[in-house]
């Protein structure tokens, strides 16, 4: 592979956003991809993936690079160069590359390799409440999976094309795709491509959404006509799958503390052709009060600490902290007593997160059925999806029944 100047200034803008001003990937990514009409698919794709992997590797290769934050724009440039080196690229002969010193690069990777916390790239509290959350054998498989790249997989929008439809009209637009068993609505792509590009997108008949995040919508038991409230409905993605599965009859109120993210469903709901669903934001107790008792089903998706999606948001490893994991597993527990007031006697509801800490998730669930607002509640079943295992996110998911009165 040869590099290309403008392409690797571009990723030296990206890492110094992201590791210096504290921005998100993804966000940083779709404007440096802006930055030249003239790139092509490869260019973009070298702009997008090296700064993932940069990102995933912080920790690494910075250690390599014997840098640290803030990083010096020339520091970010080590670190680059030792991301090279060890991809075995040929460093060209720029003045940010005098002095590489590859051999010593490698010796250090053999080194840290031995060393998981370096080896996988995450800070020292992550590793600790990972091995005493899961056990050493399987928080050593499961954050190595976090590092490898997620495919890319869609959920068919049944109100609007079939599976096999959706298919065929992707290999029209050159897009190659195979059916995941077990995953009713998915197509996976064989191989990476900007699907938001594709007529099929632009006519509402897909979705991006992973495997895992797409047994939960399912995992609720709607059936069409039924009265859902979705209460952590974000952008939308489960209550889009909501309405399918509902088949757009009935009614879903999509709730969030962010109307932000409530505007950005309405847009995917009209491409989506959902008609079924009314959005509030949560701005005190009052619109969760008022539904009191009256929800067939509720969904609460819970906000997490997202380990289980690391693959997906690398960038998370830097931005949390204990204090964070502390403070989310509170809201969790606030959630699920306030909320689930919504439920109707004999209603059911659904608590997931894209965790896989039992204390986020199982445990959360062993309080709640003990405290004063569960107990009117029973457990039917719950679904751990580890990534290693699957394949896909990690996630968790538990089904409750609420007592007729
Ligand atoms: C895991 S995300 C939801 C993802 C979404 N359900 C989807 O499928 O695309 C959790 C959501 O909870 C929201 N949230 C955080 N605190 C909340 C609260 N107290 N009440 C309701 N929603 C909250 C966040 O804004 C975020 O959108």
């Amino acid at each position: 592979m040869r590099l290309h100047r403008n392409l690797c200034f571009a990723v030296i803008d990206g890492l110094h956003l992201i590791f210096n001003e504290g921005d998100y990937a993804d966000k940083v990514i779709q404007q440096l991809l802006k930055r030249d009409k003239r790139w092509g698919s490869r260019d973009r794709g070298f702009i997008a993936e090296t700064v993932y992997e940069i990102v995933r590797y912080k920790r690494l290769y910075s250690e390599i690079a014997d840098v640290k934050a803030p990083y010096q724009r020339d520091n970010l440039w080590r670190i680059f160069a030792v991301w090279a080196t060890l991809k075995g690229i040929k460093l060209p002969d720029w003045k940010y590359f005098t002095d590489t010193p590859s051999r010593k690069i490698k010796g250090r990777f053999d080194e840290l390799s031995k060393i998981r916390k370096f080896k996988e790239s995450i800070p020292d509290w992550m590793d600790d409440l990972g091995v005493k959350e899961l056990g050493e054998a399987i928080w050593t498989k499961e954050i190595a999976m976090q590092n490898e790249q997620a495919d890319v997989i869609l959920r068919v929008n049944t109100l609007k094309t079939t599976k096999k439809d959706l298919q065929q009209q992707l290999q029209s637009e050159e897009i190659e795709t195979e059916f995941l068993e077990g995953y009713p609505s998915a197509l996976k792509l064989t191989e990476r491509a900007n699907v938001f590009k594709t007529e099929a997108f632009k006519k509402g008949w897909f979705e991006v959404q992973d495997a895992s995040s797409q047994l939960v919508a399912a995992y609720l038991e709607v059936k069409p006509g039924m009265k859902v409230v979705d209460a952590c409905a974000g952008a939308g993605g489960k209550t889009l799958h909501l309405a399918s599965l509902m088949e757009n009859k009935g009614q879903i109120i999509a709730m969030d503390i962010y109307e932000s993210k409530l505007k950005k469903l309405k847009v995917r709901a009209k491409r989506n052709d959902v008609h079924n669903i009314e959005m509030k934001v949560i701005d005190s107790t009052k619109p969760i009060k008022k539904l009191y008792d009256k929800a067939d089903r509720l969904l609460i998706d819970a906000p997490c600490s997202g380990l289980g999606v690391l693959r997906r948001n690398p960038d998370a490893k830097w931005k949390l902290g204990p204090s964070f994991i502390e403070d989310i597993k509170k809201t969790q527990a606030e959630l699920l007593s306030q909320y689930s007031r919504m439920v109707k006697p004999g209603g059911k509801m659904v608590y997931a997160t894209c965790s896989i800490l039992p204390f986020e998730n199982e445990n959360q669930i062993d309080s709640f059925l003990t405290s004063a607002e569960g107990k009117n509640f029973k457990f039917v079943k719950d679904k751990k999806i580890l990534a290693h295992k699957s394949g896909f996110d990690g996630f968790y998911m538990a089904l409750l029944e609420r007592s007729e009165d």
